[in-house]
């Protein structure tokens, strides 16, 4: 199979401190991976590294072809990326804000194409998004504009999708309607997705493989059962919790009780 996404001995240091230290990662194409892990543990800063964002140490290539090798407009074809707070333009419409999504196709000094409104139209539908289409960015909740983010990125075209907490903000219903699209858009076009979320039963229903990051290094990789044990949790999350057999994988359910984090 190959490989979509291929990391090797990443390392970031932002002001001089080591954020992600030494971290190999592969996702084959059309597979999802999530990463998983504590605040702070360098999961947004890794994913940024291998969106071409943030400068790095180590090798991060997308299908084969060095990040740091790709022209911008190549990489914005290659790989979008959903970040979790995106600076906005506040009085951008959604329709505009998503259209930038079509910005790597439009030719210098030309405009937007049919076809480029077309998959914004197609986009927004999908998304649930279409009656907002002429609506200022800063008037949505939370939650649409969160939406709104993930259909500039799905209107790129990319077949690689970074999706930094996609669905923090949603409530349970648009969480499931967007996670079962993106699943649905990966098996429909192979789209290769490499995700983070801090909803671990979630996280493990929709992942083939999960990685967790614990200060910036991989401790735990693989199918989400032998990532989401208690064992693993209780070390690197300091938390209480069951891990119980759910339909598709792994439930993993808080048990009440102090956890002692000094240790
Ligand atoms: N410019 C910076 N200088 C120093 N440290 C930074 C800088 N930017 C981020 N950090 C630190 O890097 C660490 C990793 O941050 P990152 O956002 O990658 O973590 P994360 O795993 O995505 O966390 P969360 O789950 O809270 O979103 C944090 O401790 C953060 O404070």
């Amino acid at each position: 199979m190959s490989q979509a996404i291929a990391v090797k001995a990443l390392r970031v240091r932002l002001d001089e401190t080591l954020i992600v230290d030494g971290v190999d990662l592969d996702v084959a194409t059309g597979e999802w991976v999530t990463v998983i892990g504590p605040n702070g543990a360098g999961k947004s800063t890794a994913l940024r590294a291998i969106g071409g964002l943030v400068p790095f140490d180590g090798t991060v290539e997308l299908n084969g072809v060095p990040v740091d090798r790709l022209p911008r407009r190549e990489r914005a074809k290659t790989i979008a990326g959903v970040a979790q707070n995106p600076v906005v333009p506040p009085a951008m419409r959604v329709f505009d804000y998503t259209l930038l999504g079509r910005t790597p196709y439009v030719p210098p000094l030309g405009r937007e194409s049919a076809a480029d409104l077309e998959m914004v139209d197609e986009v927004l539908a999908a998304l649930d998004l279409s009656r907002f289409a002429s609506r200022r960015l800063d008037t949505l909740s939370g939650g649409e504009r969160q939406r709104v983010f993930l259909a500039r990125a799905l209107a790129q075209g990319a077949r690689i999708l970074l999706l930094d907490e996609p669905t923090s903000a949603l409530d349970i219903g648009h969480q499931q309607e967007v996670l079962e699209l993106v699943d649905h858009l990966r098996a429909e076009r192979g789209l290769t997705v490499l995700a983070t979320m801090h909803d671990l039963s979630t996280a493990g229903e929709y992942a083939d493989r999960m990685v967790l990051l614990a200060a910036g290094r991989v401790v735990a990789a693989g199918p989400p059962r032998e990532v989401l044990t208690e064992a693993n949790l209780a070390t690197h999350y300091r938390v209480r919790v069951r891990v119980v057999e759910g339909e598709h994988g792994p439930l993993v359910v808080p048990v009440r009780g102090r956890v002692d984090r000094s240790a």
